[in-house]
């Protein structure tokens, strides 16, 4: 479609494989600072590592205008800025947020997006303002799209860096994951380890594997690994050094945990029925050792399970608020 809107730019012909010159539209300089106002600071919608994310507004050629997101890369990253969009090219996925474009100047590196109208997770998840139903239809959302990324492209994908602020929100509140700067592929339905060179991971340290720090290897459980850190925001209020210390004491006094620090903006409306199924997902992302976790295929069904539970316990439920009662007790230790 956008390739149809526009002219192409012949600045940058020949720096590009074919393939990615016809997938995706290549923007002028001046496309995208009218687009920005000229990469106006009020136009700015986030802030990366490598990056500066402004708001754009694009004409169409029926002269209607529509929104973008306009990636500025900052020019020492421009090798991010070509990998990102070697992979986004290869991506189609209703939640993997699609590429317009890119703007390939000798001192620019712009990528453009579609326009995620509810912006991040993270900014909903801080205003309290999500049922748990729709919570858990976002979740279930990104495990399809990390599902795809692991088995659905031509070679595996691992996202790396999944966080709330990495999951976007369209203006349906359908989630799509963003933020693939970091991304590595593997084989084809291979989780054969990956060196990777650490150093671009270290403000993500709690969304990330210990048997990564230990071992310096990518897998796909990497991101099962990090969608169960995601998933924690998601239900609970409580920070990430909490976890880490009850990690060590076990799985019933996690389940514990997290279970008495539920988000008090859902507390009392998710059924204990939903809840064993979505705690007992949650937990095995969390495993310590790669191979116990799950993959994104058996999250993606537990959770869509625990969906149908909140469903059916919602018709029958004539109280109107659950308790969830845990068998475990939490030691002294922890929960103080
Ligand atoms: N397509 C988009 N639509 C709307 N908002 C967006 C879009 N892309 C990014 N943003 C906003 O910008 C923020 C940062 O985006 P993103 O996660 O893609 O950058 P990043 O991966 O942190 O960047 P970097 O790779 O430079 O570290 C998001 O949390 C979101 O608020």
């Amino acid at each position: 479609m956008f390739l149809k809107c526009f002219g192409r730019t012949n600045s940058s012909k020949g720096r590009y494989p074919t393939i990615i010159e016809e997938l995706c539209h290549q923007f002028s300089l001046s496309d995208l600072r009218k687009s920005t106002n000229n990469f106006d600071e009020n136009k700015v919608i986030g802030r990366g590592a490598f990056s500066k994310i402004y708001e754009g507004c694009l004409q169409s050629h029926d002269a209607s205008d529509y929104l973008v997101a306009v990636k500025r890369f900052k020019l020492e990253y421009s090798d991010m800025f070509k990998k990102e969009i070697e992979l986004l090219c290869q991506l189609h996925h209703p939640n993997c947020v699609s590429l317009i474009g890119f703007c390939n100047d000798k001192n620019e590196k712009i990528i453009v997006y579609e326009y995620m109208s509810n912006r991040s997770l993270d900014q909903h998840l801080q205003r309290g303002e999500l049922s748990w139903k729709k919570r858990l239809e976002i979740c279930i959302g990104v495990a399809r799209g990390l599902h795809y990324l692991h088995t659905g492209a031509k070679r595996s994908i691992f996202h790396c860096i999944l966080r709330p602020s990495t999951i976007l929100l369209d203006a349906n509140m359908k989630p799509k994951l963003a933020g693939f700067g970091l991304s590595m592929q593997g084989a084809r339905f291979d989780s054969k380890p990956k060196q990777i060179n650490a150093d671009h991971f270290m403000d993500i340290l709690g969304y990330m594997p210990l048997d990564y720090v230990m071992d310096c290897v990518i897998t796909d459980k990497w991101d099962v690994f990090s969608f169960g850190m995601a998933l924690l925001p998601v239900v609970c209020a409580m920070n990430y050094s909490v976890i880490a210390i009850a990690r060590e004491v076990g799985r019933e006094h996690l389940e514990k945990l997290f279970e008495e620090n539920i988000d008090p903006n859902i507390k009392g409306k998710i059924s204990p029925e939903c809840w064993q199924v979505f705690a007992d997902i949650m937990l095995r992302c969390l495993e310590l050792k790669p191979d116990e976790r799950p993959t994104m295929g058996e999250v993606e069904v537990q959770l869509e399970h625990a969906l149908a539970l909140q469903e059916q316990t919602d018709i029958t439920n004539i109280h109107g608020e659950y308790t969830l009662l845990s068998k475990t007790i939490l030691p002294g230790a922890i929960g103080s």
